[in-house]
């Protein structure tokens, strides 16, 4: 970590005192907010652009907005002074280098990092079996045992259960028992063998004890109860990932998931998205996604948990580009460094294709809001119309996500990632096409009911996070008066209470 203050900042950048260093990056929603320059600040906003482009080329440095950074590539966060946070380009990746590879397989690290799924659905177990796979590959890094919590339930095998047990008979029996027995989740993820090291766990809070990273793998509506639950229960330094697809909101505001998480429990938390069917990639069909994480300044190597912002604060951002009101520990420098080569090694499988991005926004949206699209061209397929309608709804659809990004995240949205990530159209298409929001409300408008009681009837306690996401963020919408920016999703929302009818969706677009 450098910490350079005033116009001399570029100085110790400069190529010949750090072998490999060709650009910088500049986060702009920071560069551009002079909330982070004090009263005092020598540089005055609108030069200071100018200024830094002058230093930079004098310096023979590249000088970049942080959206338009390659990707793959890994940041390090430095800042201008106390105030605004700078990416730092080494000319490889970090987690490609061979000082990284050699600090973490040097058993220099006293502690390694255990992992704990939180939820087990359909997602949550196959996210927990790709896991606990890497845990295994990666014994130096990260403990070989992965809790998974499970929400309790009774199950019953029937005889042509691979599993029946004649003593047991019909008897209920808990799930956990039966997954840690059978190492199958025979309710959310059936057929698929779970490696022997995803230990199921029905108590939260023995799950989630001394876990450095916790992976958020539930449908939306249960997070705040759940985090209710381990408050005060983790280890202060825990790191988590969101692989939730859906957004909190009030009348007032909408937040991220992640950054809901990462507020409730005093932590750092990313996201994890992408065009990710849980049953096919359980079945190790290839598949791609997006993570993103900002590593937290305090996570540094280097910075010995002291980056801190001019405020007290330690330097951390939030998705709104501000600096965050979350005060973290940072994670003990006995753990492996925890960012982005760390966060690659847990997820990366061979049919798992991971990029790493730090926009938060961009992942998150992508993922919550598509659920919305999808009821809609399952309605419109439902209807008797085909590809050409669905193509309509589906770039309708996107622009409607940007516009909301925009909107409600303008400081920060990188809408590259739209555009460039699995967690971008490459979610939208297969969301659309062939997942369960897409054909289950198929299903109900070709069965004249609602997709409310199809998801009770069909699905066997999974859930579709379209339909909750449909309505709370259209009632936030109508809460702030813009509902007609937003047709498509007012029209979703309208035929889930049987005021719109699908065939009236064209007229919305009629100017
Ligand atoms: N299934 C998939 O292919 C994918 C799902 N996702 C996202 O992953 C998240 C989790 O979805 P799935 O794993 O598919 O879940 P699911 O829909 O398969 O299962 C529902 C889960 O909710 C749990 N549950 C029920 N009542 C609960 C309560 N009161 N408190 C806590 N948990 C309760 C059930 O035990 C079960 O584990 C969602 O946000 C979804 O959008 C993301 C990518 C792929
Ligand atoms: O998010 C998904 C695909 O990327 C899964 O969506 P469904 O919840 O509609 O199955």
């Amino acid at each position: 970590m450098v910490v350079c203050t005033g116009q001399s900042f570029l100085a110790p950048y400069k190529s010949s005192s750090i072998p490999g260093l060709r650009q910088i990056f500049l986060r702009h929603p920071s560069f551009q907010a002079t909330r982070f320059f004090p009263s005092n600040c020598p540089l005055p906003q609108p030069s200071f652009s100018q200024s830094v482009s002058k230093q930079a080329a004098s310096a023979g440095l590249r000088l970049f907005n942080s959206s338009h950074r390659p990707r793959n590539f890994h940041f390090s966060k430095t800042s201008i002074g106390p105030f605004a946070p700078v990416y730092v380009q080494l000319s490889k990746p970090r987690y490609f280098s061979q000082s990284a590879k050699m600090a973490i397989t040097s058993g220099s690290y006293t502690q390694k990092h255990k992992v704990t799924v939180i939820g087990s659905g359909n997602w949550g177990t196959t996210v927990a079996k790709l896991v606990a796979e890497n845990t295994r590959e990666h014994g130096d890094i990260f403990e070989e045992d992965v809790q998974m919590w499970v929400y309790e339930e009774e199950v019953t095998l029937s005889k042509d259960s691979p599993h029946y047990d004649e003593s047991v008979g019909d008897k209920p029996q808990k799930l956990t028992s039966v997954i840690n027995k059978y190492h199958e989740n025979v309710k959310y993820l059936p057929k698929i063998a779970l490696p022997t090291n995803v230990v199921a766990n029905p108590s939260l809070q023995d799950a989630v004890k001394d876990s450095s990273i916790l992976i958020f793998n539930l449908p939306h509506e249960f997070i705040g109860n759940v985090c209710k639950q381990i408050k005060g229960h983790i280890p202060p330094y825990a790191r988590g990932i969101s692989c939730i697809k859906g957004v909190t909101v009030t009348d007032s505001d909408v937040s991220l998931i992640c950054e809901y998480i990462g507020d409730a429990l005093g932590i750092y938390c990313g996201a994890l998205s992408g065009a990710n069917i849980a049953s096919e990639i359980a079945n190790e069909e290839w598949c791609e996604t997006t993570i993103a994480y900002n590593t937290p300044p305090v996570d540094e190597p280097g910075s010995n948990g002291s980056a801190g912002g001019a405020d007290g604060t330690n330097g951390h951002l939030d998705a709104r580009g501000q600096i965050s009101k979350t005060q973290l520990t940072p994670v003990p420098q006995e753990y492996p460094p925890l960012g982005h080569d760390v966060m690659y090694k847990l997820f990366s499988r061979p049919y798992f294709t991971v990029s790493m991005v730090s926009d938060v926004v961009g992942v998150s949206l992508g993922g919550a809001l598509k659920n919305i699209v999808a009821i809609a061209c399952g309605f419109v397929e439902g209807h008797g119309w085909n590809m050409t309608a669905k193509t309509a709804v589906m770039r309708r659809g996107m622009q409607e996500i940007i516009a909301f990004a925009r909107e409600f995240f303008p400081d920060t949205i990188e809408e590259k990632t739209f555009w460039e990530e699995s967690a971008g159209w490459g979610d939208m298409i297969v969301s659309c096409t062939s997942a369960r929001n897409w054909r289950y409300s198929k299903m109900a408008v070709e069965r004249g009911v609602t997709v409310q009681e199809i998801e009770k009837t069909e699905l066997n306690g999974q859930k579709l996070q379209g339909i909750s996401t449909t309505r709370e963020v259209a009632s936030f919408l109508r809460a702030r008066g813009v509902e007609q920016k937003y047709p498509l999703f007012m029209a979703v929302d309208g035929i889930l209470d049987g005021k719109v009818k699908v065939e009236d969706i064209p007229k919305l677009f009629r100017k």
